[in-house]
């Protein structure tokens, strides 16, 4: 996250850390007790090694009372998702057994109607990743308050250039961001999951490369069918 700030500990319970070799990697959010939500970009440089997720954290390396780290049965990234482009960016995680739910692990409900979320709402967005162009990777979640803005100023040729489908959605990027390591977090507006963190075109801070995100309502019978096939 550019831009913003130190998150009030263990005020967004559903925020998860996907870890390979205890190093964060990507973000994400319990989506039920048993499954985590996240981007399938995260799958990138991992090959098909499974992730660790980290529940109930603030820090990433101090003691927490309720900090857990969960092993993955099973990854689902969206069967659309590829590395060319952001289009069906979703992975769905199994964890090894249901997340253990307390004051610091909490499930977020998601948006299910597909309406478009009105541009200049405000929302916010979480995670772990990068805080300076240098690359800083903090310890703490950090988080950032972004106003949407509308498919068509966002598919500007200056911009997004037609490349953001019904699928996606954009905030102002002008300084405060999302960037490296953000993907996969939930962009949280009214309290309810609206979308997910894309890296797009990886850039970050720049007012002229919107961040992007996959919205969730067009996925909701993909969501609900993974997690139903898989829980048997
Ligand atoms: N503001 C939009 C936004 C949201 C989330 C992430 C990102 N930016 C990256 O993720 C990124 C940035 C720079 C080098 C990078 N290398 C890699 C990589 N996977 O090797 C990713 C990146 C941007």
């Amino acid at each position: 996250i550019l831009g913003g700030y130190e998150a009030r500990p263990h005020l967004k319970p559903f925020m998860a850390s996907l870890q390979l070799d205890g190093q964060h990697v990507c973000g994400g959010f319990l989506v039920a007790e048993q499954w985590v939500l996240s981007a399938a970009h995260c799958t990138e440089e991992t090959g098909d090694k499974l992730f660790q997720v980290l529940l109930g954290a603030h820090s990433l390396t101090e003691q927490e009372p309720h900090k857990r780290l969960y092993r993955v049965r099973a990854q689902f990234p969206h069967p659309g998702s590829n590395k060319h482009n952001n289009k069906d960016d979703l992975l769905l995680l199994q964890l090894e057994e249901k997340a253990e739910l307390n004051a610091d692990v909490q499930v977020l409900p998601f948006q299910r109607e597909d309406r478009d979320v009105a541009p200049d709402t405000v929302c916010e967005v979480a995670g772990w990743g990068i805080t300076s162009h240098s690359g800083r990777r903090p310890d703490r979640l950090q988080q950032v308050e972004r106003p949407v803005i509308s498919r068509d100023v966002c598919n500007h040729r200056t911009r997004h250039d037609g490349t953001i489908t019904n699928n996606m959605m954009c905030t102002d990027s002008r300084r405060r961001d999302t960037c490296k390591g953000d993907s996969g977090g939930p962009l949280v507006c009214g309290g309810v999951a609206e979308g997910l963190v894309t890296a797009g075109s990886r850039v970050c801070g720049n007012y002229k490369k919107p961040a992007i995100y996959t919205r969730l309502a067009p996925y909701a019978a993909w969501i609900d069918g993974v997690m139903a096939s898989a829980d048997g």
